[in-house]
């Protein structure tokens, strides 16, 4: 097994329940030492408050029980869940989610205001945009929070969700303050901004990269979606903004927003950093990088796709802002050796191009087949299917992008998670029948991979997309190890 960074700090926070009820302008009704809170009854620690919150298919209060077992001291919870708590003192709140991020911050002493922080919101890129962050900043010691996890000085730290709930979250800062870490770059979704987990610190920069379609299944439409993103960019929760103005819910973010603002284009628009003389090659891109005050350096993303030389603007913008020198990021990012799963090549000795990507919304289809069309020789075929129990509308769209950018779509599945998988399928296979290339079905994700792998030739790309770093396919609830990576790997290795 790997080392991993612990998740809570080693000074532990001593408070007693009074004390933190105070800080709520609440009362509690016993007394116990609280060093530590936890929202989940499966990550209490002994000593931990649980915050037990109402939810959409349960109330955290009915895992009370679960939570003193494991060694909860008291609950936090709001007067509907009062009722359903009998075995632990209580600190009732009426907004219970409210009060939550604040006093996590509070239990561990505001940890983040150590450092600099750096929060990343966009449909696509965060990821890619953190991770080239950490490599930019090459031995200045840096952490990363999102998807793949939690990275504190380059050790992963276990973390779920791309962004953690508060109580994950403050403890992970925790650490990194004890760390000594300088900046940490992480992924704000439009999930964690509508839930207030980044509530309680104020980001020094926040980052705008893109608005395309995604969780409209969560959101009431994309009007609701970028208002949930643009609150990132207020003063309740950052101090200055950096913005992609290539996109055009950015363009309007930069006039809406009252927090100072910074703007980057990789498209030939007036903007604060600019991507200029961009020469595209078949592992990355060059060009140069024009800044504030008449800075220009020359710049090596190792990542094939304008998109991502976006993604590195966003970087190089938003640390410069942080006070870091623009031409040692440009020196850092060239050493990324790539994020897991994001336009990941793998060379298993075939004689075509194999990329495993996290693509699983339209406009990052797109992006990546543009992307890869200019250095394919040959035909562009891509395994695409998509995610069970998320936004139905957008699935259509996907398999429409691949049918119309790729010369072969195989539809298949992806994490059916609840779901039934053919009906999944079918609903991108309604788009992908549109296009004027080769589109067909094939149930079972492996399968389709190998299909994939028996008609590729020399000259020819195949793109996996959808699942990128991702170790498990989530079938009826139960998580079975499929990577796309080593399924690829074997799979051209037993066709040879
Ligand atoms: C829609 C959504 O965001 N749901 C999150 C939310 O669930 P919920 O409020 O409905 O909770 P619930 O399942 O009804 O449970 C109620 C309460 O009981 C607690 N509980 C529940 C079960 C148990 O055994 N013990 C326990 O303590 C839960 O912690 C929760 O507080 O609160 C839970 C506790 O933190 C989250 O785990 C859950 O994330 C679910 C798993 C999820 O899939 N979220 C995704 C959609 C998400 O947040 N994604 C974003 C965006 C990703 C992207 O950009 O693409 C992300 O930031 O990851
Ligand atoms: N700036 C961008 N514009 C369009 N597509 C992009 C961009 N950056 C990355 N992509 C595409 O989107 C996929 C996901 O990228 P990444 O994981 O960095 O995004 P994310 O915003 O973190 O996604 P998620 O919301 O799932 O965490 C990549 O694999 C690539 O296909
Ligand atoms: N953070 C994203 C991941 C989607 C990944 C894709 N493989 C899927 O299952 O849809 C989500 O929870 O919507
Ligand atoms: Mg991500």
């Amino acid at each position: 097994m790997t080392e991993e960074m612990r998740v809570r700090p080693d000074e532990v926070p001593q408070w007693t329940l009074t004390e933190l009820a105070n800080e709520l302008d609440s009362t509690t009704n016993a007394e116990g030492t609280v060093t530590g809170i936890s929202l989940h009854s499966k990550h209490v620690v002994p000593g931990d408050l649980y915050a037990a919150l109402p939810g959409a298919s349960s109330h955290g209060a009915a895992f009370a029980g679960v939570a003193k077992a494991r060694g909860a001291v008291g609950v936090l919870t709001d007067p509907e869940g009062a009722a359903l708590v009998t075995e632990l003192p209580e600190i009732i709140v009426d907004d219970a989610r409210g009060a939550i991020a604040k006093l996590s911050s509070f239990i561990y002493g505001d940890p983040s205001s150590s450092f600099t922080t750096i929060g990343v919101t966009g449909t696509q890129g965060k990821t890619t945009t953190t991770y080239l962050a950490e490599a930019a900043l090459g031995e200045h010691k840096s952490a990363v929070v999102g998807t793949i996890g939690t990275r504190i000085g380059k050790m992963p730290a276990p973390s779920s969700l791309t962004t953690p709930e508060a109580p994950q979250l403050q403890a992970l800062f925790a650490v990194m303050r004890e760390e000594a870490i300088e900046v940490c770059a992480m992924e704000v979704s439009s999930h964690a901004l509508v839930q207030g987990r980044v509530d309680g610190f104020v980001f020094d920069v926040a980052v705008f990269l893109n608005l395309g379609r995604d969780h409209l299944d969560f959101h009431k439409d994309l009007e609701d979606y970028f208002l949930a993103k643009a609150a990132l960019f207020t003063p309740q929760h950052s101090k200055h903004a950096v913005i992609n103005i290539d996109d055009a819910h950015g363009k309007r973010l930069a006039e809406l927003t009252p927090l100072p603002v910074t703007t980057f284009s990789t498209d030939g628009n007036q903007a604060d950093w600019r991507a200029v003389n961009i020469r595209p090659h078949r592992l990355g891109t060059d060009l140069e990088v024009l800044g504030p005050n008449g800075v220009e350096v020359p710049l090596s993303v190792p990542l094939p796709g304008v998109f991502n030389v976006s993604n590195a603007l966003a970087v190089i913008a938003s640390l410069a802002q942080a006070g870091f020198d623009p031409a040692e990021l440009a020196a850092g990012i060239a050493t990324s050796t790539g994020v897991p799963g994001r336009m990941e090549r793998i060379d298993a000795g075939q004689p075509f191009t194999a990329i495993v990507d996290y693509a699983h919304k339209p406009d990052a289809v797109t992006a990546v087949l543009d992307a890869l069309r200019p250095v394919t020789a040959g035909r562009l075929i891509i395994v695409i299917g998509a995610g069970g129990d998320r936004d139905h509308g957008k699935r259509p769209l996907m398999g429409e992008a691949a049918a119309k950018h790729a010369d072969v779509v195989i539809v298949t599945d992806d994490n059916p998670r609840k779901e039934n998988a053919a009906a999944i399928r079918a609903d991108v296979m309604s788009g992908a029948g549109n296009g004027p290339g080769l589109a067909i079905e094939v149930a079972g994700r492996r399968e389709a991979i190998a299909q994939a792998v028996a008609m590729a030739h020399l000259g020819d790309t195949v793109v996996i997309a959808g699942k990128g770093h991702e170790r498990g396919q989530e079938i009826r609830g139960k998580i079975h190890p499929f990577d796309d990576r080593e399924v690829l790997i074997e799979l051209i290795e037993s066709a040879e």
